[in-house]
């Protein structure tokens, strides 16, 4: 049996800093395409424990304004330089997803199995983006647990900032990266 390519697609997977990506990013089809890729994430007891926003490109000034809240939050007197590089932030790759953790501290689901799932789902966006040719990566960046980012992206005080993922055309692309062998984390029992 031919083995199906999207094996060698999981097995090169790397992802791709922002810094190393250029426009064009995904369309807004492709982006509706990546989120119903996430969708497919295993989902114990189908709680949906993941929302996602689209950084709009006009919202670019917004973010990175509140990144530079954020960095006001964490330290109280931020050189300029560091300001400066948290408002780049918001403008290095030319698409971002808001990865936003709405966990079910009610349901009978270990908040840590729904954790896992917004996990699955965000490795499913990296890999279709890899598939449609572009190339990506999950960052949390530090400040996702400030109030200025909770409050620019809105969320509920039940939910979590897990961070962006970046997305865009692969302009340098970064080199491989030494993997686990398969028998130092497999064993029989
Ligand atoms: C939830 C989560 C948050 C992450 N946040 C960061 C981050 O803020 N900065 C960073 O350099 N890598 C971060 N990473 C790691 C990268 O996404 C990436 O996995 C790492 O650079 C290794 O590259 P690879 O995926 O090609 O192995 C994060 C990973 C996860 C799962």
């Amino acid at each position: 049996m031919t083995p199906h390519p999207v094996l060698d697609l999981i097995l090169s997977r790397r992802s791709v800093a922002p810094r190393r990506l250029a426009a064009p990013g995904p369309s807004a089809e492709q982006i509706h395409t990546l989120v119903a890729c996430a969708v497919t994430a295993p989902d114990h007891g189908d709680l949906r424990p993941w929302r996602f926003l689209r950084v709009a490109p006009g919202s670019r000034d917004r973010l990175a304004e509140a990144f530079v809240a954020a960095k006001r939050e964490l330290e109280p007197e931020p050189t300029d330089v560091a300001l400066e590089r948290a408002r780049a932030k918001a403008h290095k790759e030319p698409e971002t997803l808001v990865v936003i953790f709405r966990p079910d501290r009610a349901a009978s689901i270990p908040v840590q199995e729904q954790a896992m799932s917004v996990g699955a789902a965000c490795e499913n966006i990296l890999l279709a983006a890899e598939a449609m040719g572009y190339g990506g990566m999950l960052i949390s960046g530090g400040e996702v647990t400030t109030r200025a980012l909770r409050d620019a992206f809105g969320l509920a005080a039940s939910e979590e900032l897990v961070g962006f993922i970046g997305l865009g055309t692969v302009a340098n692309p970064p080199g491989p990266r030494e993997r686990p062998a398969p028998e130092d984390v497999l064993a029989e029992w």
